[in-house]
């Protein structure tokens, strides 16, 4: 298995002396490609701040994050940011769409701000993977929650990252809803063998990931991988 990313004793403190606070504490964990990973664990245990520093949104205090065999923790601010819009799809769980953009300009922007071809073509075909045929011209404002997160995935996907970080893309959805974007994710898993790491607070994903990761106090304190049925 190849590995996607990788953490070597990273740590993120916040303030100094005695109210410094250990948001990951030496944390060493690994994550492998073309699988689907949840990171679970109570409030406040660090989820946030891993997937911050591991998506190169926030440095570590100390050690070091691989990205596809790239130092992520050493880039310069201006290679980050490269790194981000060109091997990195994001899905929050409040969909972050631009409300004044259709579908289609949607999951086209991360070509639009890196200055690439926006091939409407591609677009349409990234729609209806996520069974989205023939919505490509509705704004956010016409379309369900669950539809929304399905335009955010393919504007995750449009760019073929390296991988995808979902911030509890099911957060916002009722149940049934939840479980069909949950879905889609694990269909761009198999079918087209994208990396997909979720932090979340759900069962329900962490029952359908490949390996989940269990964060406590900072550190990693369980790892399961799912056995194949
Ligand atoms: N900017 C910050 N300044 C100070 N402390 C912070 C900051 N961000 C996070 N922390 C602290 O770091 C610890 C880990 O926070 P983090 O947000 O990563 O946890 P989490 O597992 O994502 O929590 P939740 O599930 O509630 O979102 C917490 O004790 C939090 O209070």
């Amino acid at each position: 298995m190849d590995t996607a990313l990788e953490l070597d004793h990273v740590t993120r403190t916040y303030g100094r002396g005695p109210h410094a606070v250990h948001a990951l504490h030496g944390l060493n964990a690994r994550l492998y490609a073309h699988s689907l990973s949840a990171v679970m664990g109570p409030s406040g245990s660090g989820k946030s701040t891993f997937l911050q520093c591991a998506a190169g949104l926030d440095r570590p205090t100390s050690g070091t994050v691989r990205l596809a065999g790239r130092e992520v923790s050493a880039m310069r601010e201006r290679e980050l940011t490269r790194l981000r819009r060109e091997r990195i799809g994001f899905v929050f769980q409040s969909f972050n769409l631009l409300p004044t953009l259709t579908a289609q300009e949607n999951v086209l922007l991360p070509l639009r701000l890196d200055g690439k071809r926006r091939d409407p073509v591609r677009a349409r075909r990234m729609l209806a993977r996520v069974g989205l045929e023939g919505r490509a011209d509705a704004r956010p404002g016409e379309l369900s929650g669950g539809q929304q997160q399905r335009v955010a995935i393919a504007r995750a996907l449009i760019t073929e990252p390296d991988i995808v970080f979902a911030d509890e893309p099911t957060g916002a959805l009722d149940k049934d809803t939840a479980a069909d974007v949950l879905g889609l994710l694990r269909e761009s898993v198999s079918a087209y063998g994208a990396t997909v790491v979720v932090v979340t607070h759900d069962p329900a994903v962490a029952a359908r990931a490949d390996r989940v990761l269990r964060l406590a106090d900072g550190r990693l304190a369980e790892e399961t991988a799912r056995v194949p049925a």
